[in-house]
């Protein structure tokens, strides 16, 4: 029997003339069947919650929170900049939901995994800001999703990351490198205080942070260990090791 609840904050989506809270099956896959827990989607109703009491309410009953990837972009204006047409799209259900979850999740001590997206919404969530089209920034690597039919070929593993010999990433993975996939175009600009740079590609872009003095797992990475989780050993290893903290922290919960 599965003994952890992992909370998903959903996208909003408009399909078939509604709106859905949805998320991608590989976030609910992995944590499933490589994480070991049981997922769970919260909607994205971020703006309808009374702050801090329903959040507390969703998290009173979960043992961790994954942020997964999305392709919306967070608001800029959360981070002092302005929104526009070519920036978006924009999910302000989801970045009004997801923001004070994370930072909630941090203060409570609960395990937290922030992936893509994720790691972007966790920098701007403790005060950080974020780079975009960053494929234009001369130098840089294009780590936009290759565009294609195929997921396998999209999520495909095609860039390495350098890891910190002192970080949280290494302790798991074991590795100064690893292989990752990339999907997006935009990255952490200026890093929030409280976090700490775990890993980056060749052009310096950030790939991983940690929560400095986070009482549980608290880590955001921009690649995608959970479409590869049950075959990739280093996306494998990062989901157990994100369970492995779920499970403790349930068990603790319950005394
Ligand atoms: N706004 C971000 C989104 C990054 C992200 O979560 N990408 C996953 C999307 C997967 C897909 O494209 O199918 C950015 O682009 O930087």
């Amino acid at each position: 029997m599965r003994s952890a609840i992992v909370a998903i904050p959903a996208d909003t989506r408009e399909m078939d003339g509604y709106v859905w809270h949805a998320s991608p099956s590989q976030y609910a896959s992995a944590a499933f069947k490589a994480a070991d827990v049981i997922p769970l989607i919260v909607p994205a109703l971020g703006r309808d919650l009374s702050g801090y009491t329903e959040i507390d309410e969703i998290l009173d009953r979960v043992d961790g929170v994954m942020i997964s990837g999305a392709r919306s972009n967070v608001g800029p204006e959360l981070y002092g900049q302005e929104p526009t047409p070519e920036n978006g799209p924009y999910d302000a259900d989801r970045d009004a939901t997801s923001l004070p979850l994370i930072r909630r999740t941090i203060e409570k001590g609960i395990p937290l995994l922030a992936i893509c997206r994720g790691i972007q919404e966790l920098n701007v969530a403790l005060g950080g800001t974020l780079a975009t089209e960053i494929q234009e920034t001369p130098g840089n690597l294009d780590h936009r999703r290759p565009e294609h039919d195929d997921p396998d070929i999209r999520f495909g593993i095609r860039q390495e990351i350098a890891v910190e010999r002192e970080s949280c990433l290494f302790d798991i993975l074991q590795e100064e490198t690893a292989q990752v996939n990339s999907l997006h175009r935009q990255a952490i600009g200026q890093i929030a205080p409280g976090l700490t740079i775990e890993a980056r590609t060749e052009d310096g872009v950030i790939e991983a942070v940690s929560v400095d003095g986070a009482k549980a797992f608290a880590l955001g990475v921009q690649w995608h260990p959970e479409y590869w989780a049950q075959s990739d050993h280093a996306s494998y290893r990062l989901l157990k090791a994100f369970g492995d903290a779920a499970r403790e922290y349930a068990w603790k919960k319950r005394g």
